[in-house]
């Protein structure tokens, strides 16, 4: 099970998340209150080993921003979060997570979009994530699929496992779950991970990308 911690703000945070076996950290350069600079992000990144991938969080940024920020921090992945085009997503020069709300008809829309893994979150109107809810997750036991699969929205050390049982994704993604007070938790980011990688023995046979592939 891949496993992202979002919203990563500071060295100690990262070097948790690292320790405990995440496969992604995630900067937020997007209005947050987790937002982050690129050089305090790059400062952080190049002490990250080169095996955990850097994803940085956008939100409709021009394109150009996005390149210089990627080369600046070292992005191995640009997570857009926001309603960028295929094209955008086409002209960047990293991997690519899109993140769409939960919402049947998006998730449709989105079958050809081009990028590596398909990010689903709680739909919100006010902020476009990191809200710390989660949604009914059976929108997606309904959604047919051949992309790799991120699950976020809400989850918690403690549901973490259930919401993998559900759901069968390729990986999970957390940012509020593994905060106290608004502030990065270094024993529920280990705890976070601890959990999701339990499942690890009953990984790969099922895994919803394939589950579902035409
Ligand atoms: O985290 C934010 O504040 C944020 C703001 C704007 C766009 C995206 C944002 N976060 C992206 C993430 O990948 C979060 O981890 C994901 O939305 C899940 O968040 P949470 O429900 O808090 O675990």
């Amino acid at each position: 099970m891949l496993v992202k911690i979002c919203g990563i703000t500071t060295r100690e945070a990262a070097i948790a998340a690292v320790e405990a076996g995440a496969d992604f950290i995630g900067f937020v350069f997007a209005e947050s209150k987790r937002k982050i600079t690129p050089a305090k992000a790059a400062e952080i990144a190049k002490n990250v080993p080169v095996s955990v991938k850097k994803v940085g969080v956008f939100v409709n940024e021009k394109p150009l921003v996005m390149r210089e920020i990627a080369s600046e921090v070292g992005l191995d992945f640009i997570q857009l979060h926001g309603d960028e085009s295929s094209v955008t997503a086409e002209s960047l020069p990293v991997e690519i997570i899109k993140a769409l709300p939960a919402e049947k008809q998006l998730l449709a829309q989105h079958d050809d979009y081009p990028c590596d893994y398909l990010l689903v979150d709680t739909p919100s109107k006010s902020v476009r994530g990191g809200t710390g809810k989660t949604f009914d997750w059976d929108v997606l036991n309904e959604w047919k699929t051949n992309k790799k699969l991120i699950l976020a929205g809400g989850l918690t050390p403690e549901n973490v496992q259930q919401a993998i049982k559900k759901v069968k994704p390729v990986g999970v993604d957390v940012s509020s779950g593994v905060e106290t007070d608004g502030k990065k938790d270094i024993e529920k980011i280990r705890q976070f991970i601890k959990r999701a990688k339990e499942r690890e023995d009953e990984k790969h046979e099922n895994i919803h990308h394939a589950q579902f592939t035409r």
